[in-house]
C-alpha cells in the first residue's frame, strides 16, 4: 500500500484527491491535513465521506508527515509548499504539489506573476512538470512533481502536438478559456457568491492571468523557442469543467487528415486524451468526473487559421486526477490505476 498524506485535504482539490484515492485500491490515506478543521472528523467537513472516512483532520506538519507516509500531496494555496519543503523531507518522501510553486523554472517569472517571494528556489531545477502525457519518463524518477494548473493542462494538451510539429505559429496563439467555479477553490470570496456567478459570464485577469507564463513556458519547450501568447480566462456558472478554444495561424496549408495524423501521432496511445471524431466539438459535460481531455480542431481556410478546442474536468485531469496519475508513475503502478472513471451525466 502506498501511504499518502494530503496537506489541504479540506479544499476542493483535496477532497477530490480523497475521493479518487479511496477508489484506488493500493493507496491508504494516513493524513487528512487542514488548517481550519483540525481535530474535526473529515466526514463532517465532507458528508459524502460519512462511513467511508473515519479519520479526523490533522495540522499541516510536513516534517512529521514525512516520517509516516510515502507521498505527500500539497493541495494548498500558492507559496505554502515552497515554504515547507526541505532537503531532509525530500530525502524521505515524494511530494506532488498541486499549487504553482514548482511549475515555472525561472524564479523571477514566478515571483512577478504570483507576487510572492519563492521560499525554495533551490528545488526548482529538479522539480518535474507533471503533465504525464509529455513528461512520463522524467516523472517516474522525480522526488518533487509540480502538478500542472487546470487551465494550463487543458490549453497545453490541446495545442501541444501542433506547436511541436511546427504546424502553427505559437506567437499567434489566442487561448480563450472558461472555467466552472470550483476552479476558484472553496474559500469564501465575494466574486464567487451564488448571485455573482449564477446567470453571468465574465472574463477576468485579462492579459495578466498567472497561467499565461506556465503555458508559454511549456509550449515554448515544444516549439524549441520562446512563445508569447494571449490567454483570457472566463468564469462561467457551472460547478466543474474547463473549455478551451484556441486560435492560431497555420504555417502552411494543411488538410483535415494531415492535422488529424499529427494529433494521432501524439495521442493515439494516450488513454486520457480523446481526439474526437470530425466536427464533434468537446463539451465539458462529456468529461465531467473523469480524467479525460477531449480535443478537436477545425481548419478555417478563409483566414488560414485553425481553431483548437479542449475540455477537461478542472478537479480531475486539471488537479486531483492528474496528481494520482503522477503518483502512479512515481510508484510504478499502472498509470490508470484509480482513474478509470466513466464521465458522469447529467
Ligand atoms: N480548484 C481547482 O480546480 C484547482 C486547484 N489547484 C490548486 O490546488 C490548490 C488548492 O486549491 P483548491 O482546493 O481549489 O483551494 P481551496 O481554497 O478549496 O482549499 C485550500 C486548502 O488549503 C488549506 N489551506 C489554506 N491555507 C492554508 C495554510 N495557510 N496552511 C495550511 N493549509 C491551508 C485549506 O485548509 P482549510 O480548508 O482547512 O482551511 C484547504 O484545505 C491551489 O494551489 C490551487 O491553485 C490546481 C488545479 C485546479
Ligand atoms: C475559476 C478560477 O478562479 N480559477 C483559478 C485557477 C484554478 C487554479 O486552481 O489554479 P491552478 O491550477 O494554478 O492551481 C484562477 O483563475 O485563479
Amino acid at each position: 500500500m502506498i501511504k499518502v498524506g494530503i496537506i489541504g485535504a479540506t479544499g476542493y482539490a483535496g477532497q477530490e484527491l480523497v475521493r479518487l484515492l479511496k477508489g484506488h485500491g493500493n493507496a491508504e490515506i494516513k493524513w487528512y491535513g487542514s488548517r481550519s478543521y483540525i481535530d474535526k472528523k473529515y466526514a463532517q467537513v465532507y458528508q459524502n465521506m460519512f462511513q467511508i472516512v473515519e479519520e479526523t483532520c490533522l495540522d499541516d506538519n510536513m516534517e512529521e508527515l514525512a516520517e509516516q507516509v510515502d507521498v505527500i500531496f500539497t493541495a494548498t494555496p500558492q507559496g505554502l509548499c515552497a515554504s515547507m519543503v526541505k532537503e531532509e523531507i525530500l530525502s524521505k518522501v515524494k511530494i506532488i504539489d498541486l499549487s504553482a510553486d514548482f511549475r515555472i523554472k525561472d524564479v523571477s517569472v514566478y515571483e512577478k506573476w504570483y507576487g510572492l517571494d519563492h521560499k525554495s528556489p533551490q528545488f526548482l531545477p529538479e522539480a518535474v512538470y507533471g503533465l504525464c502525457e509529455m513528461n512520463r519518463d522524467k516523472i517516474k524518477k522525480a522526488r518533487l512533481v509540480a502538478n500542472p494548473g487546470c487551465y494550463t493542462t487543458c490549453s497545453i494538451l490541446t495545442c501541444y502536438p501542433l506547436v511541436k510539429e511546427g504546424l502553427i505559429d505559437g506567437n499567434t496563439l489566442i487561448i480563450d478559456a472558461k472555467s466552472g467555479t470550483s476552479g476558484a477553490g472553496r474559500g469564501a470570496k465575494l466574486d464567487n457568491l451564488f448571485c455573482e456567478v449564477n446567470e453571468n459570464m465574465k472574463a477576468y485577469a485579462v492579459a495578466s492571468h498567472r497561467h499565461t507564463p506556465e503555458i508559454e513556458e511549456q509550449l515554448g519547450y515544444a516549439a524549441g523557442k520562446e512563445i508569447t501568447l494571449n490567454f483570457t480566462p472566463h468564469l462561467v456558472p457551472m460547478n466543474r469543467g474547463i473549455l478551451v478554444t484556441a486560435y492560431a495561424s497555420l504555417t502552411k496549408q494543411v488538410s483535415y487528415e494531415e492535422v488529424k495524423a499529427v494529433y494521432d501521432k501524439y495521442y493515439e496511445k494516450e488513454q486520457f486524451v480523446r481526439v474526437l471524431e470530425k466536427d464533434v466539438t468537446p463539451q465539458t459535460r462529456w468529461v465531467e468526473g473523469s480524467n479525460y481531455t477531449d480535443i478537436n480542431f477545425k481548419i478555417d481556410p478563409r483566414t488560414n487559421r485553425i481553431i483548437l478546442m479542449g475540455a477537461i474536468d478542472n478537479l480531475v485531469k486539471g488537479a486531483a486526477g492528474q496528481a494520482v496519475q503522477n503518483m502512479n508513475l512515481l510508484f510504478g503502478e499502472k498509470e490508470n490505476r484509480g482513474l478509470e472513471l466513466v464521465p458522469m451525466f447529467p
